[in-house]
């Protein structure tokens, strides 16, 4: 069976030339050892119990691309648990934790928490969920970020996915998101840019040099030789890509022997899914 699997993986890589360039898939074999149905039997116990990692996903993009938004509908259609590292810096400071009044200075100032807090505080979230499929959304923001995670967790993410979407936009939904969020104003925005050019496009970069790299463009219409930069595509419009994304792990994971489906089939179900 390992044989056929690992012909399959080097067939799904040599397709990726034929695939949409607005995609950009990662290595076939590890999405199908991290879909497949034994890893979801083994799963029914608490993560730690579990004898086989769970499938992680990181999401990164810069402020107010998308990341939540995009995250609540994968949810909501493929069973993942969204982990927002914003999210649970937050939590820290609403909680009074120890280091509250520390997150909360660095997020005021668009700065970045310390790694091995913000690891600690997604290592306790997966270990403590039942479920076998994560969406760690805003993380790792630096390359210290990352290192620490692999460090601390002892592995890396199954893909990447990356909403690439222009500044004048996420500025724009930023400071019109009306959340309450002290962080939501021009000068800490500038800062957030800033920091995500310098510190998290690198990170983005070691993804794509790995293979790993799900790259979702939030495009401009260009009408003639008019750019049309509000009309970058509604949310739901954004998720018709992503579900693409997920769509074709899903089919990936039915790879297993008892489905026997004919690797022909396969790449050209997939062939069409990325490319519709
Ligand atoms: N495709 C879209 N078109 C227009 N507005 C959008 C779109 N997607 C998200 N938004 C809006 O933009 C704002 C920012 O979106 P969201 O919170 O998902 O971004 P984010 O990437 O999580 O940002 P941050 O990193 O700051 O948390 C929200 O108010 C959301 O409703
Ligand atoms: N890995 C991370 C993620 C976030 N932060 C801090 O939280 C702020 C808000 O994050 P969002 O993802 O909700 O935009 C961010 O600007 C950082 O200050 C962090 O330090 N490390
Ligand atoms: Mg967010």
């Amino acid at each position: 069976m390992w044989r056929r699997v690992a012909r399959l993986s080097s067939l799904i890589r040599s397709s990726k030339a034929s695939l949409s360039n607005q995609i950009q898939p990662a290595n076939g074999l590890q999405i199908l050892e991290a879909f497949s149905t034994e890893i979801q039997k083994s799963a029914k116990g608490r993560n730690h119990h579990r004898k086989k990692p769970p499938f992680i996903t990181f999401v990164l993009g810069g402020p107010g691309s998308g990341k939540g938004t995009q995250c609540l509908k994968i949810v909501e259609t493929f069973g993942f648990t969204h982990l927002s590292a914003g999210d649970l810096l937050r939590k820290e400071i609403s909680s009074n934790s120890e280091n509250g009044a520390m997150i909360l200075e660095t997020i005021r100032e668009g700065n970045i928490v310390p790694s091995e807090l913000t690891v600690k505080l997604i290592q306790r979230e997966v270990e403590s969920s039942e479920n076998d499929k994560f969406l760690i959304d805003g993380f790792p923001r630096t390359e210290e970020n990352r290192q620490t995670y692999e460090r601390v967790v002892g592995a890396e993410p199954n893909i990447v996915l990356f909403f690439d979407c222009p500044e004048e936009e996420m500025v724009k939904r930023v400071l019109s998101r009306n959340q309450g969020r002290i962080d939501d104003n021009i000068d800490t925005v500038k800062k957030r840019l800033e920091v995500f050019n310098a510190l998290n496009r690198p990170v983005i970069n070691y993804y794509s040099g790995k293979g790993k790299l799900y790259k979702v463009f939030i495009q401009p219409t260009i009408q003639g030789s008019i750019v049309m930069i509000p009309a970058v595509g509604t949310e739901d419009e954004i998720f018709t890509r992503v579900r693409k994304i997920f769509t074709s792990l899903e089919v990936l994971s039915m790879l297993s022997p008892q489905f026997s489906i004919p690797i022909g089939v396969i790449l050209f179900t997939l062939t069409n899914l990325l490319r519709r």
